[in-house]
């Protein structure tokens, strides 16, 4: 059978960040409806760097189901968990511990194996499985929501500008030990798991972005780990941004009413 083309990219830019925090709230919030009226659950990868503060909308949200969610990270340092560098710790400390989550529901590195990177994605990648196994049966998981950002270089999870780990077709979990952005040795998502997610999100403010989200979103064939998150069909790519960021970019934005 023939593959459907993906959908195209939803581009929302918002005025401020506060705006942009209200209506990403919005959106995560009728996701996870959709999803647990369907399935009973909601299945959720987060980033770190400046995603976590962008969640602040959740907290004392009372149309979130915490006890719904199944959390993992879409990319997290090999660090221990209460390292400054954790992708983990900064969900916690601006989400997690202000919220009612019950802890089994956020899945964190095994960190008995931080010394051994490839024991240590495996074993990540076995918590998936046994999350997604039977569930949604699929050659790879589908995520109702992965909640990316975007670094200045174009990087995503850990998928780095010319890294071979952007052309990995099979695994599900990857590690690197050579993260051009510091700390080097890290896990991530691949590229097959991210694109059979339900909905992508990417989330960027700020003037800093300027330059790369016009590229990443105006001359996608450049081929940015940031522009190959191409979901498969159904799947849905969508941008959450504010207008100082998408200042500079031509491809059209999308009206976004709460
Ligand atoms: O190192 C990382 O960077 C990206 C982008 O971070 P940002 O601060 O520019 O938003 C982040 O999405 C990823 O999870 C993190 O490990």
């Amino acid at each position: 059978m023939a593959h459907q083309a993906p959908n195209a990219t939803i581009l929302n830019s918002f005025p401020d960040t506060d705006a942009l925090v209200e209506s990403l709230a919005f959106f995560i919030a009728k996701a996870q409806k959709d999803s647990i009226d369907k399935k009973g659950r909601f299945t959720v990868a987060l980033s770190g760097g400046s995603l976590p503060k962008m969640l602040r909308g959740l907290i004392g949200n009372p149309s979130i189901k915490w006890d719904k969610w199944q959390v993992f990270y879409a990319d997290e340092r090999v660090v221990p968990l209460e390292d400054p560098d954790s992708n983990h710790l900064a969900c916690t400390n601006l989400l997690f511990s202000k919220v009612p989550i019950p802890k089994d529901n956020i899945h964190v590195l095994d960190t008995s194996l931080l010394d051994d990177l490839e024991e240590l994605s495996d074993a990540y990648e076995k918590e998936l499985i046994r999350e997604f196994a039977q569930k949604d049966a699929a050659r790879f998981p589908v995520f109702d929501l992965i909640l990316l950002g975007m670094g200045p270089d174009g990087h995503t999870a850990s998928l780095f500008p010319g890294h071979e780990l952007l052309a990995e077709e099979d695994r599900w979990i990857a590690y690197l030990e050579d993260s051009p952005k510091p700390p080097p040795k890290r896990i991530t998502f691949t590229y097959p798991v991210i694109n059979h997610a339900a909905r992508v999100v990417f989330v960027a403010a700020g003037k800093e972005k300027v330059e790369m989200l016009k590229q990443v979103l105006d001359n996608p064939e450049a081929g940015l780990p940031a522009s190959r998150v191409k979901p498969v069909h159904p799947g849905q790519l969508y941008w959450f941004v504010d207008d100082a960021a998408s200042a500079a970019v031509q491809y059209p934005r999308s009206p976004f009413k709460l």
